[in-house]
């Protein structure tokens, strides 16, 4: 057979035992096989949203066929508009991961008095690989840019040096990956991928905290790529003194290099990122208008994106002749929604039980473990700040407890979080998670 064309010619009649010839044509009639080596398959299909589709619905029928085909399981991996270049120029193509979008690179990076020193170091590392800081450890809250970093990091280098291995992964694939290599007997596997990288980017390092196995199979990794001088490079929502669950010895190994904040840009700064991506969509907003988004939303850069957004989006619809006033209303009304807007006690209690590793059902219930009765308690002080729920609302949550009975949890757990830092510490990451699932 004549792989992979003639595979996936195989492949694709396998199929259609599986799904109409309509949708097969509809998702797959731009898809190319790329790839297929001992335990994966890469297919590529120009158009983003195809991908998403095919990863979303229909990679397993895909892995059926390669099972009727090899009686063997494949990874099945699709890539998109941009990224088969970057794919299969690494020397290994297999384990590299390569962000195949322009969006993110330093060119498109403003830099202002909040974010020069991490953009600096970035620049500084990206130019001259594990010569300058090494680990850099780029820190500070969600949506300020970390990621836009890292990733403008693997650009620079990818375009400098080709032949290099970038490996990115985020904080909590790395765990669940582990997880599943450790399940089915690939840690060896494993290894390899990640301590021969030439170029070692792990965002969100944070969610590694805690975790034993993580955190142990981490600190080889971390002395594997140090000891051979490769770059390696962090990001997390603090700096890692503030990782109370961290281990030590990796504590104090993300310090040996340079860790640098990113904090919430500066209005000048937060003016020049509107303008920026207004002029990028070849559209300009009315100053007014940008004076209104850059002093409404101060702490978070996804935020500010997302409105000039909507406002763009708003202002084409309209057309050329929208006034001004028209506009600003509009930005008013965004923000009144987003006001109003709490997140759901179904959410909270799911992110505690899934923290907790409990049963959602187990912590509205009865159940008296120790672990459960923090959790819960946990779950009702949350639901507290971050809804406008009544502590007798909350207590309907939790199979009708009395309001008593919620005000003693929430009581005992604002007291625990002034007396021990861990505490503080599960609190604040259930908190980002719970604020993830909106964004
Ligand atoms: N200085 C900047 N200039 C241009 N765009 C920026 C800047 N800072 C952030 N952004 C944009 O804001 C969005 C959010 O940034 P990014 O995803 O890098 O945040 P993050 O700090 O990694 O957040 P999280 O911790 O939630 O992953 C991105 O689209 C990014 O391009």
């Amino acid at each position: 057979m004549n792989l992979p064309a003639d595979l996936w010619a195989k492949v694709l009649s396998l199929m259609e035992g599986e799904m109409t010839a309509t949708t097969i044509n509809t998702w797959f009639d731009d898809a190319v096989a790329v790839s297929l080596d001992a335990n994966r398959f890469v297919l590529y299909t120009p158009s983003n949203f195809k991908r998403d589709i095919i990863q979303s619905r229909y990679v397993p029928v895909i892995q059926k066929a390669l099972y009727e085909l090899f009686s063997a399981e494949f990874e099945v991996v699709v890539l998109g508009e941009g990224e088969l270049e970057g794919y299969g120029k690494s020397a290994d193509a297999e384990d590299v991961f390569f962000p195949g979008t322009e969006e993110y690179t330093f060119e498109r990076f403003v830099v202002g008095s909040s974010n020069k020193f991490a953009h600096a170091a970035a620049l500084a590392v990206a130019e001259q690989p594990a010569q300058t800081y090494n680990p850099l450890f780029i820190y500070g809250e969600s949506g300020l840019g970390k990621t836009h970093l890292l990733y403008a990091i693997a650009h620079k280098i990818h375009k400098n040096h080709p032949e290099f291995r970038i490996v990115y992964i985020k904080g909590d694939s790395f765990t669940n990956e582990l997880i599943q290599a450790i399940r089915e007997g690939r840690n060896q596997e494993f290894r390899e991928k990640y301590r021969y990288a030439d170029v070692f980017l792990m965002d969100d390092v944070q969610f590694i905290a805690g975790k034993e196995s993580s955190q142990e199979e981490m600190f080889h990794t971390f002395n594997s790529l140090y000891e051979a001088g490769r770059q390696i490079v962090f990001t997390a929502d603090r700096p890692p003194k503030e990782m109370l669950r961290l281990d030590d010895r990796l504590r104090t190994r993300f310090e040996w290099g340079l860790p640098v904040d990113i904090q919430p840009p500066d209005y000048e700064t937060r003016v020049a990122i509107i303008k920026n991506k207004a002029i990028r969509r070849g559209m300009n907003l009315p100053d007014p208008v940008l004076q209104y988004i850059a002093e409404n939303i101060t702490s978070n850069v996804r935020q500010i994106e997302g409105t000039v957004n909507k406002i763009l989006a708003f202002q084409e619809l309209m057309g050329e002749s929208v006034d001004v006033d028209t506009v600003t209303r509009a930005v008013r009304d965004m923000f009144k929604d987003k006001a109003e807007f709490l997140p759901s006690p179904d959410v909270i209690i799911d992110e505690v039980s899934k923290f907790y590793n409990i049963d959602a059902s187990a912590l509205r219930g009865q159940s008296r473990t120790k672990d459960t009765a923090l959790a819960r308690q946990i779950a009702m002080y949350q639901i507290r700040r971050m809804t406008n729920l009544s502590l007798k609302e909350i207590g309907k949550e939790f199979e009708g407890r009395d309001h008593a009975t919620v005000m003693h949890s929430i009581d005992r757990i604002e007291k625990l979080t002034k007396q021990s830092p861990e505490i503080a510490e599960v609190i604040k990451d259930i908190n980002a998670n719970i604020n993830a699932r909106y964004e």
